[in-house]
């Protein structure tokens, strides 16, 4: 009988070595991390562990001192358009004089090319996003004018339009109620099942292995990472946050 070949295909993010600093103090040390393509991820680790920096060394935000980062195995930069990212809240500029609906269409322009401006095809998706957000009847809303949680699920919309193969979301679920929370974890389980992988900054460890099947422990350095089911212990969670955690095997 024959054996399927093993895919050849790239992670669809590898990390070698990696360290970033600000101002020379490190804030990320040595970092390898291989990302497989299709898994929906959190990443997890106490408040300054570096879960926003990674994230942005993967974008190219943030230049590192040493290593590299691969897009399913090439720089970032020849895969941009395979990468969407939803910013943290706190880290936009919600004064932009514009309407929902235009954030969302600017996630349209990546695939447009040069010259071209969105028409009704961009215009059909966007609207399309908006409604699965559950934010449709705010299109013609001033971003100012939202809520966080609203202008959060705007974000995801302008996120999802762009249709990418990678989803990279810095806590998604900051300042949003209940219900929207759950909206977003059946939008997250639907990219992941269409084949997307996701990788989300999440600080709520009871729901960890509820929402996602891959988890990543950071603390300035790579704790573990792997399926929930093999990493997602006491042990890590100890190693992680520094003190003596009972959140894994609870219930
Ligand atoms: N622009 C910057 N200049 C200097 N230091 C920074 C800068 N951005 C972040 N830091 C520092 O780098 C470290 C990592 O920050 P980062 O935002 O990546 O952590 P995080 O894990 O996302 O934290 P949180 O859970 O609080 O959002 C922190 O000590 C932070 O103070």
């Amino acid at each position: 009988m024959n054996n399927p070949a093993p895919s050849t295909r790239p992670p669809a993010i590898q990390i070698d070595d990696l360290t970033v600093a600000y101002n020379y103090k490190p804030v990320l040390w040595d970092i390898d991390l291989t990302i497989p393509e299709g898994v929906l991820m959190a990443i997890v680790g106490p408040n300054g562990a570096g879960k926003s920096t990674l994230i942005k060394s993967i974008l190219g935000i943030i230049k590192p001192i040493a290593g590299s980062v691969q897009v399913f195995g090439k720089p970032y930069k020849k895969q941009v358009d395979k990468v969407a990212y939803v910013p943290q809240k706190g880290s936009v500029d919600w004064d932009f004089p514009t309407v929902a609906l235009d954030v969302v269409m600017m996630g349209t322009y990546g695939g447009l090319g040069w010259i071209k401006r969105p028409g009704q095809k961009e215009k059909k998706r966007a609207l399309e996003a908006l409604e699965k957000v559950g934010m449709l009847s705010f299109r013609d809303r001033q971003i100012s004018q939202l809520s966080g949680g609203q202008q959060q699920r705007i974000f995801l919309a302008r996120a999802l339009v762009q249709d990418a193969a990678i989803y990279l979301m810095d806590e998604p679920f900051q300042g949003v109620d209940a219900t929207t929370e759950r909206a977003i974890v059946n939008i997250l389980k639907e990219l992941r099942q269409s084949g997307k992988t996701l990788v989300v900054v999440h600080h709520d460890l009871q729901t960890v292995p509820e929402y996602f099947d891959w988890v990543t422990f950071l603390n300035v350095k790579s704790i573990a990472s792997g399926p929930i089911r093999d990493i997602f212990n006491d042990d890590n969670l100890t190693k992680t946050y520094g003190i003596n955690y009972k959140v894994a095997t609870k219930g």
